[in-house]
């Protein structure tokens, strides 16, 4: 006997949701200017409250400033670049699933909320150990040399 299953209850909303009016959104930025503007405030709630997102920007902000200073080519400051920022991003979409994980399930535990958060974190972790991997292939050789020819 097949058993008859209703579709999600969004279904009946979804052609409203996507319209551009996005009526379940409590405010919609109306211009460009005011996107920045939230998306700034994303930027300095994350640095404001996440330890590990500071760490990483001035991390990647040494890392970049070196590639600069030690002349590599444009390329190599571009990789070096990328990898940054991909950590920095990644920081900031694990701190919006925190908080959208916390928003749903509050301070109870729950094994999907385990999962998200520790996926999310793992993310950044990996990002992070190939960012070190790049920053060290292509920034320590011309260390040495510059350390080594000032002795
Ligand atoms: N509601 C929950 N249910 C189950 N496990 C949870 C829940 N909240 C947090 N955890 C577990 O605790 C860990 C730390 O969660 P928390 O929200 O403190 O992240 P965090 O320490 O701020 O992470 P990050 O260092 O990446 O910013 C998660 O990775 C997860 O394993």
């Amino acid at each position: 006997m097949s058993q008859q299953v209703s579709p999600p209850s969004t279904q009946k909303y979804l052609p409203r949701l996507i319209t551009k009016e996005r009526e379940l959104s409590w405010r919609v930025a109306s211009n460009l200017f005011i996107s920045f503007k939230y998306a700034w405030a994303g930027i300095s709630y994350s640095f404001h409250t996440q330890r590990n997102f500071r760490i990483h920007l001035i991390v990647c902000t040494v890392a970049i400033a070196l590639s600069i200073l030690l002349q590599l080519q444009a390329v190599e400051i571009a990789v070096i670049s990328i990898t940054s920022g991909l950590v920095l991003a990644l920081e900031l979409v694990n701190t919006a699933i925190e908080s959208v994980v916390d928003l749903t399930v509050k301070q109870t535990y729950h094994e999907l909320a385990k999962i998200a958060k520790d996926c999310a974190a793992g993310a950044v972790l990996i990002s992070a150990l190939v960012a070190v991997v790049v920053a060290t292939t292509l920034l320590l050789p011309p260390l040495v040399i510059l350390i080594l020819s000032n002795f």
